[in-house]
Formats: structure tokens, sequence, C-alpha cells
């Protein structure tokens, strides 16, 4: 890892660090644009609010063809990291040293950083406030955010489970805390990209790509941007199909985005879906790691979950939770009373609501799930 660090500040001197005038009057989102264009990168996009919550994403900034390209990053702009199976927190220390010994280019990648979100403004398993975790209604769950959490702290006292590097010696000295590694764990686990390494074979590497990572996820039928890494090694954003000026371009980042206990768990998001889909926690493996298990089509007519026990098995499920869809839907709305009636305290902040929100389209999906059923087996019925 010292090679890695050291060996690259060549890198340092290939980014130009000039920039606009009067760089106080332009917000951080322009100064990255600039900053990529005057390294011989391309930018044919946008990047603000996308959304009336205010989310930041990217927009297209004219008509695109299918193919055309987005971003152009060189990659001297990227940020390799570690391969995919070293922890978010491993990543997060190398990223930190790189930082610190290699002050040069910390400065240059300046626009880089600047563009990232700051400190307690990522809602993640890494930073759930643990006083809220019971409003999620799900005890494996909220146990898996405070593993998690535990992990990180771990880490950093220099308890070191399954990670090899000692954090101490890493820091050479430096102050770090937990509020600031729990950030930069988040960020990695929830920005960086996963590429096939260029040097070893059947390796992943985790990279780190400026206005990439300002990309929202679509699920598949969504997304319309896709990514990949030319000849050059420089990465490539380029239309999936044709796009309207002022579309959002998102781009599906993984399988566990499509579930919303795991886009949550891993990007502290939701998506309220047409036709909602169910929770991983719901399907019959109950994991919440896994993605693949089962998917819609499996309570298809015909389908192996398109049974009357798994219907009850829905029903059950439904039923187990200690408030109902309308009483969460009060509670969002600004019922505190009911909250506290039921002993869960008001719902006050931006990472509350959305934990109840969860629930809500938990419910609504198992919901739907139960009533397609209902209507299949009716239908079996009157076939006999
Ligand atoms: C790689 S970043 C994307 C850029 C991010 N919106 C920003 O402004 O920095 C991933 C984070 O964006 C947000 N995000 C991504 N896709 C989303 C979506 N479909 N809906 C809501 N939030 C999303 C989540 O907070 C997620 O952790």
């Amino acid at each position: 890892a010292d090679a890695a660090i050291d060996g690259d500040s060549s890198e340092a001197n290939e980014i130009q660090t000039e920039m606009l005038k009067d760089p106080s009057e332009i917000d951080s989102a322009t100064k990255l644009l600039m900053w990529i264009q005057q390294n011989d990168g391309l930018v044919d996009c946008q990047v603000g609010e996308v959304n009336a919550e205010g989310l930041r994403g990217v927009r297209a900034q004219r008509d695109m063809q299918q193919h055309q390209v987005a971003v152009k990053l060189p990659k001297v702009m990227a940020i390799t990291l570690k391969e995919w199976n070293k922890t978010s927190e491993e990543n997060a220390l190398w990223l930190l040293k790189k930082k610190a010994v290699n002050k040069d280019w910390n400065v240059i990648m300046g626009p880089y950083w600047e563009s990232l979100p700051k400190q307690g403004t990522l809602n993640t398993k890494e930073t759930f406030p643990r006083s809220s975790l019971s409003l999620l209604q799900d005890d494996s769950m909220a146990a898996f955010v405070r593993v998690h959490q535990d992990f990180t702290a771990n880490v950093l006292r220099g308890g070191k489970p399954h990670i090899t590097t000692d954090v101490r010696a890493e820091l050479e000295g430096q102050e770090l805390s937990l509020e600031e590694f729990k950030h930069w764990t988040a960020l990695v686990a929830s920005y960086a990209f996963t590429f096939p390494d260029e040097d070893k074979n059947d390796t992943q590497i985790r990279i780190m790509l400026p206005l990439f990572d300002l990309l929202n996820h679509g699920n598949p039928d969504k997304a319309n941007m896709g990514i990949m890494r030319d000849e050059e090694g420089s990465y490539i954003a380029y239309a999936l199909r044709p796009i309207k000026k002022g579309e959002e371009l998102v781009h599906a980042y993984n399988k566990v985005c499509e579930r919303n206990d795991q886009s949550l768990f891993h990007y502290g998001f939701i998506q309220d879906t047409d036709p909602p889909r169910l929770a991983a926690l719901d399907l019959p493996s109950g994991n919440l790691y896994d993605a693949v298990a089962y998917n819609e089509t499996d309570y298809e007519e015909g389908g192996r979950l398109a049974t009357a026990e798994e219907k009850k098995r829905l029903e059950d499920l439904l039923a187990s939770f200690p408030t109902t869809q309308p009483e969460d839907e009060k509670l969002i709305a600004g019922g505190g009373w009911m909250g506290s009636l039921l002993g869960q305290g008001k719902i006050t902040g931006e990472v509350e609501r959305m934990f109840v929100r969860f629930r809500i389209l938990r419910k609504r999906a198992l919901r739907y799930y139960i009533e397609k059923l209902a209507r299949q087996l009716q239908g079996d019925k009157a076939e006999l």
C-alpha cells in the first residue's frame, strides 16, 4: 500500500490546479465540471437538484442519442482503492492515509473532495442514529446496523477481527475521530464503483470516480446511463438509449438497490416503485444480504411462490408488525401523539421519516403480493 501511495505523486503533476479567477463565486459542482474539462475530460451534463426533496443528481443538458457520451474522465482522475472484498473501513483508511501522505495530490484533488457530501450528511448503515433503529420495525435489520457500527468503531480502536492493517500504525499519529472515520467509511461504501482490476485477472477493485459518483441509482428499467472503461483506461458514462434534455441521468448501481431494505441499509434511500417490490427480508430466505435468491416471476402464475402457503406466510408477516400502514401514514403526516402512544417518539429527523416511509413501502409491497396471490388462487378455484 505504501508503494502505491508514494508512487503516484506523478499523477498529481499531471492534474491541473488552475481554477477560475474567483473560485469563491462558483459552486462546488461547477468547479468539479470545470476541473474535469481542464484535465482533458469531457462533461456534457449538469449537476443540480433533481427532485422536490432537494436530492442532488445529474441531468442531460441536451437531447442525447444512444451511446452518446455524457462524461469522460481521464484515468489520472480516478482513485483506485483496494480489492472489492476488502472492508470499506480498510478502503477508507487507505484513502485517508493517501490524502495525508501525498499532500500535493490531496490539494490537487480539492475540487473532488469539495463535491462530496460533508461529514454528518450521509445517511447509511454506518451513520444511522442507533436511537432511531426501532422505527425500522425490524430487529434483524437493526442488529445488522449495530454490528456494522461496532465493527467500524472496533477497527478504529485497533481491534481488527478481519482486517490486516494496524490502524494506529497506518495513521502515523494522525488524530482521527470516530465520526470522521464513519464518514469516510460510509463514503467509500456508497460512492465507490467496482471494476475488474486491469493488472490482476479475476480481481475486482473499488474505484472512486469524480462526477460519476453524483449519478443516482435507477432500477434497470429506468437506468439510462452505462459506465465503462475504454482502452486508454478513461472512464465513460454513455447513454443506454435516447435521452431528452433535462432528464435525470441514472445508472443501475447494483442488485442490492432494487429492494428497499437493501438500498436503505447500504445507500440510505428507498424507492416507491410501481409495482412495489418485496423487501429481501420478506422473501422466503429472509436474508438482508441476499438480492438474487428470488425474483418477481416466482410470484407469477405457475411460479414457485404462487402458492397458498406463500400467501399465508406473507399475511402472517404483515400481521406481525406492531403498527398498520394507515397508522404509519398518520405518524408521518405529523401526528406526534401517535408516536408517543406507540412508544416511538416523534418523527422529526430526515432519517426517522425515511425509516417510517420504509415500513410503509414494505407493508404496501406485502399487501400487493398477498392480493396478487389471492387473485391467482381464486382463478385456480374457478377453473376447477
Ligand atoms: C453515489 S451517490 C449519488 C449522488 C448523491 N445524490 C449526491 O448528491 O452526492 C449515492 C447516494 O445518492 C442517493 N441516491 C442515489 N440514488 C438514489 C435514488 N434513486 N433515490 C434517492 N436517493 C438516491 C443516496 O443518498 C445514495 O447514498
